[in-house]
């Protein structure tokens, strides 16, 4: 599930519950249409931040659900949504975002990142492509050479590179949340 709480005002902050790495079940991906909605009909928030809980943004599709029916609402208009708000998105990576994590990360309109946190598209490594339109935003974001040396080797960056690749805007050694915050105030 996602939980929802406004911080500093007018933040509202989102954060995936779903351990160990709050992967993108059924009931995750509703939470956050949920707490979207929410939101974006509450006049008092003007910006919003996406985290995962413990220190962990998110690890993708859940794989305990691979093999059973598809239930809950799908990924691709939920991220559509988020790019789509009219009030600022940011992600605060802390941790992984890994595959439809770091898809979720980049329909964000900002992605702040904690320095230890990896980043990576590693569908390839179970024989898929990145299906939640991450094929296409993340050429967008840092040009076809560097995203299709991502998307077809699978392998993790780390915080620092995902920097100077322009897929993060921030990198913070303190508390990714609270950089998140300031940076959604700034940017509302
Ligand atoms: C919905 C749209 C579809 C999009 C496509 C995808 O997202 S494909 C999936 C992409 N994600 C991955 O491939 C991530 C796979 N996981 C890892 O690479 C690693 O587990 C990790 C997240 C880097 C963490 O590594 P670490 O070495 O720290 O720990 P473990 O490997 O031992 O894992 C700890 C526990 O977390 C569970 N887990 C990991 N990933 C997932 C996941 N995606 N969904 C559910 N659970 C996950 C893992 O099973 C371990 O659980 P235990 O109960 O402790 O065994």
């Amino acid at each position: 599930m996602a939980q929802y709480t406004r911080v500093a005002g007018s933040v509202g902050l989102i954060t995936l519950q779903n351990p160990p790495v709050n992967a993108l079940s059924a009931m995750v991906r509703q939470g956050i249409v949920d707490t979207m909605e929410r939101a974006l009909s509450a006049p008092e928030v003007k910006s919003l931040v996406i985290c995962g809980q413990k220190e962990t943004f998110c690890g993708g599709a859940d794989i305990r659900e691979f093999g059973t029916k598809m239930s809950g609402p799908p990924l691709i208009p939920l991220i559509h949504a988020i790019e789509a708000s009219t009030k600022p998105v940011v992600a605060a990576i802390e941790g992984v975002a890994l595959g439809g994590g770091l898809e979720l990360a980049l329909g964000c309109h900002y992605r702040i990142s904690h320095s230890k946190a990896k980043l990576g598209l590693p569908e390839v490594t179970l024989g898929l492509l990145p299906a939640a339109a991450g094929s296409q935003r993340l050429p967008r974001l840092i040009g076809v050479p560097a995203a299709l040396d991502l998307i077809t080797t699978g392998r993790h960056v780390t915080a620092a590179e995902a920097l100077q690749l322009g897929i993060v805007d921030q990198v913070t050694d303190h508390s990714t949340v609270d950089a998140a915050v300031k940076f959604a105030l700034s940017v509302a």
